[in-house]
């Protein structure tokens, strides 16, 4: 559809190459137009062309300036307006209750009470359901677009927001700054190394009178659970057993060997990084830009621990099925998991799809400890504020450690933390089962 020719845009009817030529040599141009015309007689098409090029040029400019002016129209409207309560396809029972009854529906309970984030009562349903809430339109087929697996920094992932406001106002302690700086964690400017020099790894996770300077990296090997660490970062890994979600055709696990931990989160999270980064075995566990890499429930054993680690499919997506129900189920029943790591992004803390999680578990399972995870796309010190706000999350998270580990499994940061943490589980759980075994001995 042509424009009116009032609508038509102010300024030169012709194309720019012939502008330009116009104002370099007028003269010459005029004269070219001429011979044309005189030649063909179509100059009245030649610069209907240079017109029609530049109408759509206009046109595509006032679709930009429409757009534009309907964003910010959007962008002003009072918040009321445009928040609502959507609850993600495939929730929970309680969201989907939640939302019968916002919605007036024909549930006889009775409307929940509105929920405030910072009110200290709040238990994990409230917090999952309010988190669910706040997320809005978010949509878990959205998984596969996320890029939260990529390692540029400049990338926009959605984030809700109580939770921006969160980290907005958060103000961490010193205590958490300096572990930061201690650990050198966070997004750094790595400096330029010589050719021949290799960067020292930081272990100061043992040593905590370390200054986290490089040139004052120790060896990691400050006391007996240091040098445990040191053994397993040296040891090797090999995978012991895979099995479906659901189990083997009987529906059940192979047979526990020794106590077990697990790392368990959101799709793309990093589970299966974390666990090569262990050993660093980087070809060990399948690790991937993509979510729902891992569809297995994954055994390792380690030379250096006597623990067996297991690599769990992720929540929140999976290609072709979900398997968040079946992960909960697996560790509600497993007896020998005696620990869970719940990895969650440092990026983006803990997500509606972890509080789902976490409120399917319940009071079941064990012990949880939380990592924030790649550590090494954020600033030390929005670092700082979302370990602030994590900390201050898993205090309603039941059965979960009030200690938590920040490491990196692409940079190395942290690791070393990590595994001290493992290895002292692991001589406990030990020590545990070796009690058990002369509490028999003595009955027998
Ligand atoms: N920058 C950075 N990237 C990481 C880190 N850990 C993991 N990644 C990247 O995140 C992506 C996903 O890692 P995976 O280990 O496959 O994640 P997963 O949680 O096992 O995912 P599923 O198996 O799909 O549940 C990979 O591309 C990793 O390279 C980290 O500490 N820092
Ligand atoms: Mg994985």
């Amino acid at each position: 559809m042509a424009l009116p020719a009032a609508s038509a845009p102010p300024g030169p009817l012709c194309t720019r190459s012939a502008t330009s030529a116009t104002r370099k040599a007028p003269g010459r141009v005029t004269a070219t137009v001429a011979l044309v015309s005189a030649l063909s007689g179509r100059t009245g098409r030649l610069l209907n062309l240079g017109r029609r090029a530049s109408v759509s040029t206009y046109r595509k400019r006032e679709e930009k300036r429409e757009q534009r002016r309907r964003w910010l129209e959007d962008m002003e409207r009072p918040e009321e307006e445009t928040e609502k309560v959507e609850v993600p396809s495939g929730a929970a029972p309680v969201f989907a209750a939640a939302a019968e009854e916002d919605s007036g529906g024909t549930s006889s309970r009775t409307q929940p009470e509105p929920l405030n984030w910072d009110d200290p009562g709040l238990n994990v349903l409230e917090r999952a359901r309010l988190a669910a809430e706040d997320w809005g339109e978010w949509d878990e087929s959205g998984w596969s677009t996320d890029p939260a697996a990529s390692y540029g920094t400049d990338e926009v992932i959605p984030l809700p927001r109580i939770f921006k406001r969160r980290r907005g106002e958060a103000e961490a302690p010193k205590a958490i700054k300096n572990f930061i700086e201690l650990h050198q964690l966070g997004l750094r400017k790595l400096p330029k190394l010589a050719r021949g020099e290799t960067r020292p790894a930081i272990f100061c996770g043992s040593d905590p009178a370390h200054d986290g300077r490089r040139g004052a990296v120790d060896d990691g090997r400050g006391d007996s659970l240091g040098r445990m660490a040191v053994a397993v970062h040296k040891g090797f890994m090999r995978q012991r057993a895979r099995c479906h979600p659901t189990g083997d055709v009987t529906g059940s696990f192979p047979l526990p060997e020794r106590p077990e931990v697990a790392f368990i989160g959101a799709s793309n999270v990093g589970k299966s990084s974390l666990l090569n980064a262990l050993t660093r075995t980087q070809k060990l566990a399948p690790a991937k830009d993509d979510p729902g890499v891992t569809r297995s429930i994954d055994w390792y054993k380690c030379s250096r621990l006597p623990v067996d680690v297991i690599d769990l499919p992720g929540y929140g997506y999976a290609k072709g099925s979900h398997y968040g129900p079946l992960v909960a189920d697996f560790i509600v029943h497993r007896k020998s998991l005696r620990l869970l790591y719940c990895l969650v992004d440092a990026r983006t803390g803990i997500r509606p799809c972890d509080w789902k999680f976490y409120a399917s578990l319940g009071e079941k399972g064990p012990e949880k400890v939380f990592i924030l995870t790649k550590c090494d796309m954020v600033i030390p010190k929005s670092l700082a504020k979302v370990a602030t706000i994590v900390l201050e999350d898993i205090k309603s998270i039941p059965k979960s450690s009030q200690r938590l580990i920040m490491a990196s499994a692409r940079m190395g940061q942290g690791m070393h933390d990590l595994r001290c943490h493992l290895c002292s589980r692991a001589v406990s759980m030990i020590r545990e089962v070796k009690k058990r075994q002369e509490k028999l001995e003595n009955a027998a």
